[in-house]
């Protein structure tokens, strides 16, 4: 069983696999995003054109999701699902292709998820039918890679000068149980892809309808790495240098945290601090085995935390000094021992991407004009529930 599913010491045993992969992974291979940045940016220009301009129609965040499809299935098995470049990404009847059946799968599991141990009530046929054909699929790529390093062609490759990272040969250094591969491989999909899909569109929501903060990152990107017909390909350290890009990325997953709501089982007796009796303010007990479930997305909105514009985008206040310990107010990837192995990743792969779409784009502006008022589709991850249909120039 992956990561998500297992506790105690299957747990351990599993962060201790995994983590490796995701030290090396640091440094993150910027020019194989590139190799998707361009089919993306090629996928708007097919978007519907504005009369007269070069503007274009598009709604973001099914694009995004594709994109880190792609970026997440070639950092996984060594190459893309060529979601971006399939021409039916929506579900449909017949033959299911793995992007189709992982939607379907991950839906399913949003589905189990609130009827706890009672999951198993949830098991249409649809739903079988795309584990099955996402397991499938995954068991193809182990075995090609269990094949590979038998054939010892890694180790040839290995002495080669430019060998691609994939997470799946790495993690079969560690273990050959084709099992055990499959399950964390796509644990691993499940938490990166659609939470980075995530923090993109909720960002370019937020840009949509915040246009001094799109100006003002627009002028910090041409500053490091230029734009329109200036633009070079950022390098990490200049992502890292651009501090206005990661206060938006902190305010964005802060107002719209993917992970919007956690829970916890107790494996002790215990007491929370507060938060019963009629005002609030008593401690809580919690029995052995009661499970907790909490809001991130309503701790990141508290006024005693971030001040009484709590609700209000606005990335200036991570400059400020009253936020300089956020600590525990500010979860997105979770604290403590179980915290987001990807975090890095993650941040690395959504300044990238932003980094580049603000360095083509001068301009964005919100095209469904009920998207202001927020909308939200809360499944494992929280999307935009309208989509994000902007125009862009
Ligand atoms: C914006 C993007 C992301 C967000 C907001 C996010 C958030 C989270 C959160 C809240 C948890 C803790 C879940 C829990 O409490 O049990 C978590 C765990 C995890 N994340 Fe992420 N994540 C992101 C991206 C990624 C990426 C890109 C990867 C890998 C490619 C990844 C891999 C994992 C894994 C394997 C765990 C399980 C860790 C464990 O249980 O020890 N995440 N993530």
């Amino acid at each position: 069983m992956g990561i998500f599913v297992v506790d105690g010491i299957s747990w351990s045993h599993s962060r201790a696999l995994l983590r490796p992969s995701f030290d090396r992974t640091n440094v993150a291979d910027l020019s194989q995003l590139e190799g998707f940045m361009q089919i993306f940016f090629s996928k708007i220009n097919e978007s519907p054109q504005q009369p007269f301009t070069h503007s274009r129609v598009v709604e973001l965040q099914e694009l995004f999701q594709r994109l880190t499809m792609d970026s997440s299935t070639n950092f996984l098995f060594g190459k893309p699902i060529g979601a971006l470049t399939s021409k039916k990404f929506t579900l449909g009847n017949g033959e299911m292709t793995f992007d189709q059946a992982f939607d379907i799968a991950q839906h399913g599991l949003a589905m189990r998820a609130p009827l706890s141990s009672f999951y198993w009530l949830y098991n249409g046929r649809e739903f079988r039918k795309a584990c099955l054909t996402a397991r499938t699929q995954a068991a193809v790529y182990v075995s090609h890679t269990l094949k590979k390093l038998s054939l010892a062609e890694k180790k040839a490759e290995k002495e080669g000068l430019d060998k691609k990272y994939v997470f799946l040969e790495e993690l079969a250094e560690q273990t050959q149980d084709p099992q055990v591969l499959q399950d964390q491989v796509l644990s691993v999909m499940l938490a990166g892809r659609d939470t980075t899909a995530a923090l993109l569109s909720w960002t370019f929501l937020c840009l949509a309808k915040n246009p001094e903060v799109f100006k003002k990152l627009r002028a910090e990107i041409s500053v490091v790495v230029g734009v329109d017909e200036n633009a070079r390909l950022p390098t990490q350290a200049e992502l890292r240098s651009m501090q206005y890009l990661r206060w938006i990325i902190q305010e964005v997953l802060r107002l719209y945290p993917p992970v919007a709501i956690n829970a916890r089982r107790a494996l002790h007796p215990t007491t929370l601090p507060y938060g019963g009796g009629p005002d609030g303010n008593s401690p809580i007990s919690i029995r052995k085995g009661e499970r907790v479930a909490y809001s991130t997305f309503s701790l990141h909105r508290r006024t005693e935390v971030y001040g009484p514009d709590a609700q209000e985008f606005r990335p200036e206040r991570w400059g400020e000094e009253a936020l300089r310990k956020v600590g525990w107010s500010w979860l997105p990837f979770n604290g403590g021992p179980r915290i987001c192995i990807g975090q890095q990743m993650a941040l690395t792969h959504a300044s990238y991407f932003i980094a580049r779409m603000m360095q083509v784009y001068k301009e964005i502006t919100l095209q469904d004009s009920s998207s202001v008022d927020d909308a939200y589709d809360t499944k494992l991850v929280m999307a935009s529930g309208r989509g994000v249909h902007v125009l862009l120039s």
